[in-house]
């Protein structure tokens, strides 16, 4: 591939999206080398360049055809195509994956002192957020007219400003809304990072590099949600112990050398093994179990 048909992908500088979103590209098998300075970061390995933006902005990139990929947060990316289809701008792009990272949502809080029954509580008031078009969508949706203030940031403090009544904003663990006095009340949207293509088609080298990327994040995904499950069970308890071991239909048995009434069991499970499901092979006679990470998986 020449220079200019190299793959771009827009990536979050810093921020929640960063980390997770590079890890992923290094996990499916592209090198690279991030210098904090430096905005575009290219591929030792892939015909593949990253541009470090701030998350705003990437929305905009792909929809405009300026970017191929993007990761970006859905909150973001889905306040950012009702601005532009609201201005008439070009608002298309493609979702390739759903991620699992990023996950959070944009809800509606209040002061403890707020006497909040309903969303119909909100009815005349003021509420702070960055994502003024979710939140009307959500107002309009529920009958209820109350006016979206729009802030770039720090949108907790503003009822203690005095600049709205009640706020609407991205909540994760609910300690940024507990540390500033703050009650989580309705659901606006809930979000995760996703990867995402622009709407135009691509040269057929750079859609092929994506078709070979996609089966390997498939992989990565999965192999993040298995587990490889090991152990040693009595021959007679064979179908308990299967029983006991999550989503493991097709489990390996091997023969133990020198030992007959005891085989070994191997399965990959879409889930792990909790402490209590050990403790009930262990009654039955199992031993030596073991739980592994995978770090691959391909079907
Ligand atoms: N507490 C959280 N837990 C998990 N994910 C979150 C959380 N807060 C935000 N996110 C997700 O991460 C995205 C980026 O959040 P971050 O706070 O880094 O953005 P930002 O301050 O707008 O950064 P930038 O400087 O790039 O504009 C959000 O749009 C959202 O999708
Ligand atoms: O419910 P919690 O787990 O407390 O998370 C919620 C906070 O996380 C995000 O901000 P972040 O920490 O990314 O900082 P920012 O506001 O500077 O973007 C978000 O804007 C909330 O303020
Ligand atoms: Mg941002």
């Amino acid at each position: 591939m020449s220079q200019s048909n190299r793959l771009r992908i827009a990536i979050q500088k810093s921020g929640r999206l960063s980390s997770e979103s590079i890890a992923l590209l290094k996990a499916i098998g592209i090198k690279l080398q991030i210098r904090d300075r430096l905005l575009i970061a290219h591929s030792t390995n892939q015909p593949i360049d990253l541009l470090r933006v701030r998350d705003d902005d990437i929305p905009g990139l792909i929809m405009d055809g300026v970017v191929d990929l993007g990761f970006i947060g859905e909150n973001e990316l889905e306040e950012k195509m009702l601005e532009r289809r609201a201005s008439k701008k070009a608002h298309e792009f493609k979702t390739l994956r759903r991620l699992d990272f990023g996950g959070c949502r944009l809800s509606i809080a209040v002061p403890t002192e707020f006497k909040y029954d309903s969303v119909a509580s909100l009815n005349g008031k003021k509420v702070a957020t960055t994502y003024p078009y979710l939140l009307e969508r959500f107002f309009a949706e529920k009958g209820i007219s109350a006016k979206a203030v729009m802030l770039t940031g720090s949108v907790e403090v503003a009822p203690r400003a005095g600049v709205a009544d009640a706020i609407c904003d991205l909540v994760s663990t609910g300690a940024t809304l507990e540390a500033n006095g703050l009650r989580e009340e309705d659901e606006v949207f809930v979000s995760k990072a996703v990867l995402i293509q622009k709407s135009e088609d691509l040269s057929p080298d750079k859609q092929a590099l994506i078709t070979r990327l996609l089966p390997r994040i498939d992989g990565v995904l999965q192999a993040k949600e298995s587990k490889y499950i090991m152990l040693h069970a009595p021959k007679n308890y064979l179908e308990q112990v299967k029983s006991l071991l999550p989503g493991a239909e097709d489990p390996t048995v091997l023969p133990l050398a020198g030992i007959n009434d005891r085989v070994a069991i191997h399965v990959v499970s879409s889930e792990t093994l909790f402490w209590e499901t050990m403790e009930k092979l262990k009654a039955l006679g199992c031993s030596s179990i073991l739980v592994l990470p995978i770090e691959k998986m391909m079907g």
